[in-house]
């Protein structure tokens, strides 16, 4: 059976990593006979570029008849001043409501070989391995915005129904790891927060008894990231949150560029993307690492498509060549994009 794939490369270092991790995916699946097929679609600035809209109603289609949505990144200084529905990062928003993608797994586990390129001591990051729950659909990136001359408002909405399914995702995630939980929210101040907080609380109860649940405010959690990270095991937490501290979280392995991400709903296709951005800085000098594309490839393998087989090679294969230090530059490696995506696509 033919599995489809939606790519969608975007902006910036978007099409770079996509073209270089697709020779990780065609090295995967010649070895392990799968049968794919591929459909480019447009989205982003590039897509505001070509049609005047960054989620054009192909390109909508196109995802919701697809097995798996592949995403590079999109956004642009370029873009920065377009009316804010026109922004690649509107479509972006728009794709992940459209798709009712509502559950971002973003997990962050040290590798060894990395760990001296940490700001971190010998020994802080053994045993980090973390899944981060990001509620994806919700919250104040989706609520009303207004603005006058002196004044600007983002609401901050979450329903019961938006909290519960967020935290049965973790409690799942949690009982195939370690069996604890921590929600992080700012119930001190938010009532979001204090409903996010009440509802996680009944919910694990009720139906998660043997998970352990833990609470934490989320300025508490982002110095605890750093001063303990080999505590944690799965943390929930709301749309905004969940987006900051999973760039924190990032250096607890030594760069962003490695970190994939996968966005699921109860059912459609999911959507695979590093949690990084266009990263226009660097964009096309051939530095960008490829590393969090193609792992978000090994996700989609796994949980999107079910070949655990070919996305524990592709694993395997990054580790491999981060371990021989085939690697770029934000690794301190001294591999271009193509070359180090090579150096994994051989190691398959
Ligand atoms: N999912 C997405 O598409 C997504 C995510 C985040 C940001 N963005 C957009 O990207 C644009 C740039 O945002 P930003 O600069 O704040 O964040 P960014 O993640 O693009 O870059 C932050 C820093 O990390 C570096 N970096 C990022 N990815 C890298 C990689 N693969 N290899 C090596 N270094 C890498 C960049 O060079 C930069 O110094 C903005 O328009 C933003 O809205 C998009
Ligand atoms: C570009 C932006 C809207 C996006 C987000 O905040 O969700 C990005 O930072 C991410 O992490 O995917
Ligand atoms: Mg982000």
């Amino acid at each position: 059976m033919t599995r489809r794939i939606v790519r969608m490369a975007g902006d910036g270092i978007g099409p770079e990593i996509m073209t270089a991790a697709g020779r990780v995916l065609d090295a995967a699946a010649e070895k392990f006979r799968l049968d794919l097929s591929f459909q480019d679609c447009l989205f982003g600035g590039v897509a505001v570029d070509e049609t005047g809209t960054p989620f054009p109603a192909d390109t909508e289609s196109a995802c919701k008849a697809a097995d798996a949505v592949l995403l590079g990144a999109v956004g642009g200084p370029q873009y920065d001043s377009l009316p804010p529905e026109q922004r690649p990062e509107k479509g972006l928003l728009a794709m992940r409501k459209a798709l009712g993608v509502y559950a971002n797994i973003r997990p962050v586990r040290n590798i060894p070989a990395l760990a001296g390129r940490t700001a971190f001591r010998d020994g802080h990051l053994d045993g980090v391995d973390i899944v981060v729950i990001r509620e994806l659909t919700g919250g104040i990136y989706f609520g009303a915005k207004d603005r006058g001359d002196d004044w600007a408002t983002d609401e901050c909405r979450y329903t019961t129904s938006e909290i519960e399914r967020i935290v049965r995702r973790a409690g799942d995630m949690a009982r195939q790891r370690k069996g604890r939980v921590t929600s992080v929210d700012k119930s001190n101040v938010l009532m979001t927060s204090k409903l996010w907080r009440e509802v996680t609380t009944r919910v694990m109860a009720e139906e998660y008894p043997d998970v352990t649940l833990d609470h934490m405010l989320v300025d508490a959690m982002a110095m605890k990231l750093i001063s303990s990270p080999a505590d944690f095991d799965v943390i929930v937490t709301e749309n905004m949150f969940g987006d900051i501290l999973t760039d924190e979280a990032s250096m607890l392995v030594g760069s962003i560029g490695v970190l994939p991400s996968a966005s699921m709903g109860d059912d459609g296709p999911g959507v695979f993307e590093p949690i990084h951005g266009s990263a226009p800085d660097i964009a096309g000098q051939g530095k960008a690492n490829p590393i969090g594309m193609i792992a978000s490839i090994a996700m989609m393998l796994e949980t999107g498509l079910g070949e655990p087989e070919t996305a524990a090679a592709i694993t395997a294969a990054i580790d491999a060549a981060i371990e021989a230090g085939d690697v770029t530059g934000d690794l301190g490696g001294a591999l271009s994009t193509d070359a180090a995506a090579d150096a994994i696509a051989r190691r398959v």
